[in-house]
């Protein structure tokens, strides 16, 4: 179980961002996060997955704090996919940064064999997009935070991701956090929807 309690993060030191966040995401379950703009949701996840420090509480795995020299079982996908990406490094270079995904696995997000050998700039942001969500599927991932992660996407390539993704997560029963404004897709796919606001005010075992 991922569990966050009492979670307080400021950018200047001097003020909360956000304070007293309380999340649980058990395995195999979608949790949805949504909130207006600036309230702080992808800082969260940054938070979750270790790429910014927290003030205040403490985020644990199965009851043991996220050693932070070890990977990281909270993997984050970003909107952006380009500001993720080494723009100097090969697409298979950079998928094998992380791990070697089977050819089936590419297949399963779209993924041509081709885009392997080119470089970021020469992918479309959909098509980079599957390449971040791909890379994100280590097998010592146990928890995935998706950003806005299909914003880029027409519908029906849409749906066909959220599939794509969804199997996996059941499958290997990975906890899923979904940030969106599109209500929507939350609705579709989550098993339980917070608010930003929500989190602030919940109890840690619900
Ligand atoms: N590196 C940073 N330094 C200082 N302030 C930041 C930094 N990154 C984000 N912020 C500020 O923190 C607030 C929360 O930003 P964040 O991106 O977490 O919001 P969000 O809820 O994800 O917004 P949106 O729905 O628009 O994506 C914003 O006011 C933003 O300007």
């Amino acid at each position: 179980m991922l569990q966050c309690e009492n979670i307080g993060f400021s950018y200047d030191n001097q003020s909360w961002l956000f304070e007293g966040v309380y999340l649980t995401v058990k395995p195999g379950k979608v949790v949805g996060i949504s909130g207006m703009s600036g309230c702080g949701k992808t800082t969260l996840a940054k938070v979750l997955a270790g790429h910014l420090p927290y003030q205040k509480g403490r985020i644990l795995i199965n009851q043991d704090i996220v050693d932070k020299k070890d990977f990281n079982p909270v993997q984050l996908i970003l909107q952006h996919s380009e500001k993720s990406v080494n723009p100097y490094w090969k697409m298979k270079d950079i998928l094998a940064e992380s791990y070697i995904p089977s050819m089936e696995l590419l297949e399963q997000f779209g993924i041509k064999e081709e885009w392997l050998s080119r470089w970021p700039i020469e992918l479309s942001g959909g098509e980079l997009q599957r390449f971040s969500i791909v890379r994100a599927l280590h097998l010592k991932t146990k928890y995935i935070i998706a950003d806005e992660i299909t914003t880029m996407f027409d519908s029906i390539t849409q749906v066909q991701i959220w599939r794509a993704l969804l199997n996996i997560c059941q499958k290997r029963k990975l906890g899923l956090i979904v940030i969106s404004h599109e209500m929507d897709i939350l609705t579709k796919i989550c098993d339980e929807i917070y608010t930003m606001q929500e989190l602030k005010k919940s109890i840690i075992d619900r």
